[in-house]
């Protein structure tokens, strides 16, 4: 579990996350949903240690980020897992060599646990087959697929993933999304999510927090959002048609049960 507690974030005076406080529990997928410009990066950055917080506190299942030594920073560290928008591979290795990497930088497993360790990360998101290849020789999905197990391949207790689904298709978007999810439950990971992708918060948002110019707005779970009066989060969520349709369906779903 992570919990923020009255974080501030301002840059030369001017504050850009305003004294929010929030919980991600662990198991759970967290989204984090919000405008453009409306503080979810700088959030994200302060969540892992990128940025230091003007004030407030980050509670890493009690150990307080703001306060940790390097040392101890270093460790924390280990308990995370990254996903990044572009995927991030190393284009120089290939695919099992970008999953073995982070094992063997930081794991005292022996060579032969590392390989089987890194092998069975591939083989979780479906990649045994394409352990040989270089990045630029697989689709962006299978990309993002790399990046999960390069991600999960360390056993963190964290995964942040910044937008996850950027440039994928509909469709590949909701395999990762299903496969983040998955592995979420699976091994009880806390996982934050910064997404504008509002399929992925139908789908995947156990709990999803709405940031509006730096303040924490509203927070509940997928179906909460259908049925809330908030005006700011109806205005973002259903600002499509296509959404609109689909609360429709959805509303008349639950009311005729
Ligand atoms: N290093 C920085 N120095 C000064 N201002 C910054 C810095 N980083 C971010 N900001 C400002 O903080 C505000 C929030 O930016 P942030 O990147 O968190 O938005 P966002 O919600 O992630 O937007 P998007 O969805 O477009 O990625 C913006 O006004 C941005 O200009």
């Amino acid at each position: 579990m992570i919990e923020v507690k009255d974080l501030v974030k301002s840059f030369e005076g001017r504050e850009v996350l305003k004294g929010i406080s929030m919980i991600f529990e662990e198991g759970k997928t967290n989204l984090i949903i919000g405008r453009s410009g409306s503080g979810k990066t700088v959030l994200l950055k302060n969540l892992i240690g990128l940025m230091r917080p003007t004030k407030g506190s980050i509670l890493y299942d009690n150990r307080d980020l703001t306060k940790l030594s390097s040392y101890q920073m270093k460790a924390l560290r280990q308990e995370m897992g990254m996903i990044f928008q572009g995927s991030a591979l190393f284009d120089a290795m290939t695919v099992f060599e970008n999953v073995y990497f982070p094992l063997d930088m930081f794991s005292s497993l022996s060579k032969s646990e590392k390989i089987k360790r890194a092998t069975s990360c591939l083989d979780r998101v479906n990649l045994s087959d394409a352990g040989h290849l270089y990045p630029s020789e697989i689709s962006g999905g299978m990309m993002k697929r790399a990046a999960i197990a390069r991600a999960i391949s360390l056993n963190p207790k964290y995964l942040f993933c910044d937008e996850p689904n950027s440039g994928l298709d509909p469709q590949t978007s909701l395999v990762i999304d299903e496969l983040i999810s998955d592995i979420t439950k699976e091994y009880k990971i806390t996982t934050i999510i910064n997404t504008h992708d509002m399929n992925s918060v139908m789908n995947i948002g156990d709990k999803i927090f709405f940031i509006q110019e730096g303040n924490l707005e509203w927070e509940g779970t997928n179906k909460q959002i259908l049925t809330t009066k908030n005006e700011a989060l109806n205005d973002f969520v259903f600002a499509s048609d296509l959404f609109k349709k689909v609360k429709a369906i959805e509303m008349d779903e639950i009311n005729n049960k």
